[in-house]
């Protein structure tokens, strides 16, 4: 079965002094199907944005999925150097997918002798640990990480430590409006050729003057923050790059 097209602005370039409103305007006017959520601690990235009290605020604007992938999904990129620790918490907010970077998974926690045991992981217990919290669950590779780590995750016999999207990032993440990285779309086509139905996300730099290099591809989750945020009319951006991944990736 061919993905489906999901575009998920990054509200990341949104107005923060009215984060709720902008987020309702963008899925119920603007026509996006995810809320790309990002999560920066200053320490796994070099900015910081908010936590999961704000993520909890903002959900009430935006309508629940009323299926797993569907419209007002909160796409939460944990660009964290913790993961597990904050997942019952993003749960409890109103997060729907947990994405972590497969280089925080391993990472020992700057906490106490006991929670660093508990907290260290391996990505296949973490997405196992995500799935039983009730969260979908995806990871993602910075720029300098290939992709070949993802194979042995992808082709685990337990199904629960599989991945329900790969987010391939097309910058080195830590800042919106960054130039988009084509060198990182090899390993789209990798994952793509590998597997026709798996959602795989890039973030970073997308927007109509590089959807179409993306698509080729493979890409079906585009994230987009400045194009969407930035634009004149946000409605037909979000258009736009739907509907080149609907005739690229979709075969619609
Ligand atoms: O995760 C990140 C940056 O680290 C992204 O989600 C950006 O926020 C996307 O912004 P644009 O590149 O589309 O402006
Ligand atoms: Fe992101």
């Amino acid at each position: 079965m061919a993905p489906q097209a999901i575009i998920a602005p990054s509200i990341l370039s949104a107005d923060f002094a009215v984060l709720g409103p902008e987020c309702s305007k963008t899925v119920n006017e603007h026509g996006a199907d995810w809320l790309h959520v990002d999560i920066m601690d200053g320490h796994f990235v070099p900015n910081i944005t908010f936590g999961a009290p704000v993520v909890g605020k903002i959900r009430s604007h935006v309508d629940k999925p009323s299926t797993p992938h569907g419209k007002g999904t909160f796409d939460c990129h944990m660009m964290i150097a913790e993961p597990k620790k904050w997942v019952r918490d993003f749960k409890k907010a109103g997060c729907d997918l947990y994405c972590f970077h497969y280089e925080a998974a391993f990472s020992d926690a700057s906490c106490s002798p006991e929670e660093k045991s508990e907290l260290k992981t391996s990505p296949g217990e973490l997405i196992r640990y995500i799935h039983d919290e009730g969260l979908l669950a995806g990871i993602a590779l910075k720029p300098d990480t290939p992709v070949d780590v993802l194979w042995d995750i992808l082709e685990s016999p337990i199904e629960k430590e599989k991945p329900d999207m790969v987010l391939i990032m097309t910058v080195h993440p830590g800042f919106g409006g960054q130039k988009f990285m084509a060198s990182e779309l090899p390993k789209v086509a990798a994952l793509r050729e590998k597997y026709p139905d798996l959602n795989i996300e890039v973030d970073g730099g997308l927007g109509p003057g590089t959807i179409d290099q993306a698509a080729d591809a493979g890409a079906n989750v585009i994230v987009a923050g400045s194009a969407v945020f930035g634009a004149k009319d946000p409605g037909e951006v979000i258009s736009l790059l739907r509907k080149t991944v609907e005739e690229k990736v979709c075969g619609k």
